[in-house]
């Protein structure tokens, strides 16, 4: 055998374990066909957080408008642009230079099975005792007439000017979150949704305040719609007509309807790993239905979020299991975030769940209109939080400039069942969101 692992994939799913058993003495490869690193760092996550930057500090400074602030800075795109080249190009090879440091073999290319214990890349083969798939997922292309004008959020996140008008298909989180950056930038934003609501999976109250504030700043959404085709212009703008009969004219159209999972070509059906159209099957030890051939990340076809965090976890996971383990996977509470302005997050049980279960209950903390001198003027900020009939937090949705940060102080309580007593034994920092919201949940837990 050539290795002893080879992760297919070098995103957040592969490199973790890749590390942890490479230190632990395995021989470890990474086979990679695009960017070493993957999504997060290169097409998601980081290039996103960087250029929602200018966009949140101007909706900030919104707080402040007729109490301080008169005027918002405009948003310069070319710089902003040439500054995310600048931090996020560099991260791929950073992280190359540190995975080589700790003897794991890059193989640049795209890897299909050959069998159970071996692959070809570039035609050349590879063979391993244990291959892990963490190939991902990729923006999936509506099937519709003109889907060849269509732009995905890799294209958007590299765009070098802001088009003057965008039209956004669907109305999920990276609609959402870039449909927020779009119009900071000052471009005219229309967003198409087949569903009836916006951000589905958060809490659909919260869902629509963010709905509403972006509606205010002049943000359109157009809900219970599906676009038919896509139309270029002799003036080279785009026509996009719905299925409903409306017609929109815009310079530049995003398909931001999902993601579909990366398992063709990958060869699966020649070995017999099993899949369904959301990913690559799996048991509780991340196992596909070849014993040696393990699976991690968005890949997967699972119920769990396909977030950074969960596949570093599954990632992480694998690794412990290859090195002697034979605990199952047991994933602890997941907090999401979209991040819109404002943001919403959601962690554990949801208050529509709550509500059908006669065992939980949920209370509401508008903290943020309560505490308006400490919450930066942020009155948006509120929280729902479900408590079970043992009086423990399993849950909480929030919406306000700072749920990010207030949602992980939320995931230890969640997790270890913290009661009111061990809350109110801390000295939390003031005045600051979290030191206000977690002694206000002290309140109605056991
Ligand atoms: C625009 C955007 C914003 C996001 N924002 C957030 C966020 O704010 N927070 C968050 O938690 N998550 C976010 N996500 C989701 C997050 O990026 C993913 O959950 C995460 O990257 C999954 O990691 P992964 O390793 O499973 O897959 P990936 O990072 O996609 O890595 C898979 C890699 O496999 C490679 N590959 C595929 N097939 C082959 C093959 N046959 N041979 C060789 N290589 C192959 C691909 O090129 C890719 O590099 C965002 C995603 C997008 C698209
Ligand atoms: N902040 C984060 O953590 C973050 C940010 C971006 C992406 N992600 C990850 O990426 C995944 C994909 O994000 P996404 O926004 O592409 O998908 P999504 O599933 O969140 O949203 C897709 C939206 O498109 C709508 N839609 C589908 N087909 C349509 C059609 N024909 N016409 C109109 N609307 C249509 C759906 O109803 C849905 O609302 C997420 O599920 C998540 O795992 C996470």
């Amino acid at each position: 055998m050539n290795y002893d692992v080879i992760f297919i994939g070098s995103g957040h799913a592969a490199w973790h374990g890749a590390q942890t058993l490479s230190r632990a003495g395995r021989k470890i490869a990474l086979v990679e066909e695009n960017k070493i690193a993957g999504t997060c760092t290169n097409f998601g996550c980081n290039a996103k957080i960087l250029l929602d930057g200018p966009a949140e500090m101007t909706h900030h400074l919104h707080h402040y408008h007729g109490v301080g602030i008169n005027d918002t800075p405009d948003i310069i795109w070319p710089e902003l642009m040439a500054y995310k080249h600048e931090v996020i190009d560099p991260l791929s090879k950073g992280l190359e230079q540190m995975l080589s440091v700790d003897g794991i073999d890059i193989i640049a290319g795209h890897a299909k099975f050959r069998d159970s214990n071996s692959i070809t890349v570039n035609e050349e083969i590879y063979t391993a005792e244990t291959f892990v798939i963490a190939t991902g997922q990729q923006p999936a292309v509506l099937p519709i007439s003109g889907s060849e004008f269509l732009h995905n959020s890799t294209d958007f996140l590299d765009l070098p000017e802001m088009p003057k008008s965008i039209a956004f298909i669907g109305a999920g989180y990276i609609a959402m979150e870039f449909a927020s950056i779009a119009h900071a930038a000052g471009s005219d934003v229309t967003l198409i949704e087949y569903g009836d609501h916006a951000l589905k999976g958060f809490d659909m109250k919260y869902a629509q305040e963010v709905v509403d504030d972006m509606t205010q700043k002049g943000i359109h959404f157009s809900f219970n719609h599906s676009v038919s085709k896509v139309t270029r212009l002799e003036n080279e703008q785009y026509q996009v007509d719905t299925v409903q009969g409306d017609k929109y004219l815009v310079d530049y159209v995003m398909d931001t309807t999902g993601r579909v999972p990366n398992i063709e070509a990958l060869g699966l059906d020649e070995i017999n790993v099993k899949y369904d159209h959301q990913g690559v099957l799996v048991n509780d030890h991340l196992q596909t239905s070849i014993t040696n051939i393990y699976a991690s990340g968005d890949v997967i076809s699972k119920s769990i979020a396909r977030l950074t965090p969960t596949a570093t976890f599954e990632s992480n996971y694998i690794a412990s299991v290859l090195l002697g383990s034979k605990e199952s996977i047991s994933y602890p509470v997941v907090p999401t975030i979209a991040f819109t302005l404002p943001r919403v997050a959601q962690v554990g049980v949801t208050a529509a769940e709550a509500n059908t279960d006669d065992d939980l209950k949920v209370h509401e903390i508008p903290y943020g209109k309560l505490m308006r001198f400490q919450t930066l003027n942020d009155v948006t900020a509120k929280i729902k939080i479900v408590v079970n009939k043992d009086k423990q937090l399993v849950g909480a949705s929030l919406i306000g400039d700072f749920a990010p940060e207030v949602i992980n102080a939320l995931v230890p309580i969640i997790n270890h069942k913290y009661t009111s007593n061990d809350i109110k034994s801390q000295i939390f920092a003031f005045p600051t969101h979290s030191g206000i919201v977690l002694p206000l949940i002290a309140n109605y837990l056991a």
